[in-house]
């Protein structure tokens, strides 16, 4: 996103959708016919196809998240995919890894509790969005505290399909808690099994937006899938 300052970003963006583009989620179809010689080079391909679609059909932030890819792919697939996000106006994070973030140019960073500290990631990156994952009330405050700009909450459905070390369902009564307990102070997205059936009680329980993979990626068609979720959260919060 082309904006002058971190605050800006986040004010800016829409976080009713937010695609967090993983390619292990892609179909086997999907894969094969992506253009590209190997079979990374086409998984890339489809992602960005994937992207692509996404971003028309009104996704406001893009998480890479690629628990496969080496350092030097993440770095290029990040550099590719913030030009994507500059093209649509959308925000562009990649998660885990600060060092890829800052080499890539990217918006932002996604940071969970095996990742570095939210307070460390700032003082290394003033400048980067900082997201942190959360499953508590306690916990969220804290991160807030500690300086990150939005929370992922969760898992809020079932999700081991996707994050074989997810928590079991909280339900979407902990995205009421951790309203609750941070305010308005920051964006906060609901992970975790959301689904355009789902979608709209997450909102309906103090939620920005939902942040998915399979539902977009696994999807058929991707934009439509991405337009689904934006209907289906509604109106954009304040925050
Ligand atoms: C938006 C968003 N929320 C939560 C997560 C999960 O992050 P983490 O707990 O670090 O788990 P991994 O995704 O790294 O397996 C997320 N990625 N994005
Ligand atoms: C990354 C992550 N963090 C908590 S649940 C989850 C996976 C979400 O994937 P899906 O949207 O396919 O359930
Ligand atoms: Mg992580």
């Amino acid at each position: 996103m082309k904006a002058t300052s971190r605050r800006d970003k986040i004010e800016r963006t829409d976080w009713r959708v937010y695609l967090i583009a993983d390619p292990s989620a892609l179909s086997a179809e999907r894969v094969g016919a992506a253009a590209g010689q190997t079979d990374k080079d086409r998984r890339f391909s489809a992602i960005l196809d994937v992207v692509r679609a996404a971003l028309r059909g009104g996704a406001g932030v893009v998480q890479l998240r690629d628990k496969s890819a080496t350092s030097r792919e993440l770095v290029e697939y990040g550099r590719a995919l913030q030009d994507v996000c500059d093209g649509f106006g959308a925000l562009f994070v990649v998660n885990d890894r600060i060092d890829v973030a800052l080499a890539c140019g990217a918006d932002g960073v996604h940071l969970g509790p095996k990742d570095i500290e939210v307070s460390e990631a700032r003082r290394i990156a003033p400048r980067l969005v900082i997201g942190a994952s959360s499953g508590d009330a306690e916990g969220a405050r804290a991160l807030v505290e500690g300086g990150a700009d939005y929370l992922g909450v969760g898992a809020v459905y079932e999700a081991r399909a996707s994050k074989a070390d997810a928590s079991a369902p909280r339900g979407p009564g902990v995205l009421a808690e951790v309203r609750g307990a941070i305010g308005e102070s920051v964006p906060m997205v609901g992970i975790g099994g959301v689904n355009v059936q789902n979608a709209a009680q997450v909102a309906a329980h103090g939620a920005s937006g939902v942040a998915v993979i399979r539902e977009i990626v696994a999807a058929d068609e991707p934009e439509l899938a991405a337009r689904g979720l934006l209907q289906a959260v509604g109106p954009a919060r304040e925050i």
